[in-house]
């Protein structure tokens, strides 16, 4: 079987790949959205993690008619009332610019005491295919740093402590992150979903 991952966002993409590798798929060939045919895409327009997961995958099955997994996913950040949310990627004005995102985060909580700079990554995957559709949710808390440290990762890395460490998620591993983080928790959520039609 062949298993799109549709994300347009290559480093997210190369989580998803390593995560679910990591987690031997036998029989499932994972493929990207450059092996595929273009198609349209609709914008992210829902107000919900969840809703925009279920719109790309749902849009990634109806164009090429394999099993698909999207993933939309974000940084909620208390004492911004939980944004940017799922607007985290494009929260400068300019879509993933990661520079800009995290530069106006840090300046919007310049005044924010270390104790009220909580967060948790989001990480929703949703899997749609012929028959069946399911939409899991990973979380990942932490708090917001003052600067920019590391330089693993991607998006909001740099300025994400994940609770109970000293470092930032971009100076963690990959194989740190991921067995720590929103996308590996939503993914291995998704696990027991993906082997079942593998084996039909
Ligand atoms: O929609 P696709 O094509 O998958 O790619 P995208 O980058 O637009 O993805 P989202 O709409 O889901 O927005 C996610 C944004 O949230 C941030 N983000 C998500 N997961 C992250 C992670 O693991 N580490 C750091 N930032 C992350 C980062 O800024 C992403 O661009
Ligand atoms: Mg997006």
């Amino acid at each position: 079987m062949r298993l799109l991952l549709a994300s347009r966002n290559r480093k997210k993409l190369a989580e998803l790949r390593r995560i679910l590798l990591a987690e031997g798929l036998a029989g499932i060939e994972v493929v990207g959205l450059d092996d595929v045919p273009e198609f349209p895409e609709a914008p992210e327009t829902d107000p919900t993690f969840e809703g925009n997961a279920l719109a790309k995958a749902r849009d990634a099955f109806r164009a090429t008619g394999l099993p698909s997994v999207a993933d939309d996913s974000g940084i909620a950040i208390d004492a911004l009332n939980g944004m940017p949310g799922v607007l985290s990627a494009r929260w400068s004005g300019r879509h993933g610019d990661d520079l800009a995102n995290t530069e106006l985060v840090l300046g919007q909580l310049r005044d924010v005491p270390d104790e009220r700079r909580g967060a948790a990554f989001v990480c929703t995957a949703a899997f749609v295919s012929g028959n069946a559709e399911v939409v899991v949710r990973g979380e990942w808390r932490g708090a917001i740093t003052r600067e920019p440290r590391g330089a693993n990762g991607f998006g909001y890395d740099p300025v994400f402590r994940p609770e109970g460490h000293d470092v930032t998620s971009a100076e963690l591993s990959p194989e740190e992150k991921d067995a720590l983080s929103h996308r590996g928790r939503a993914l291995r959520l998704l696990l027991p979903h993906l082997r079942e039609p593998a084996r039909s």
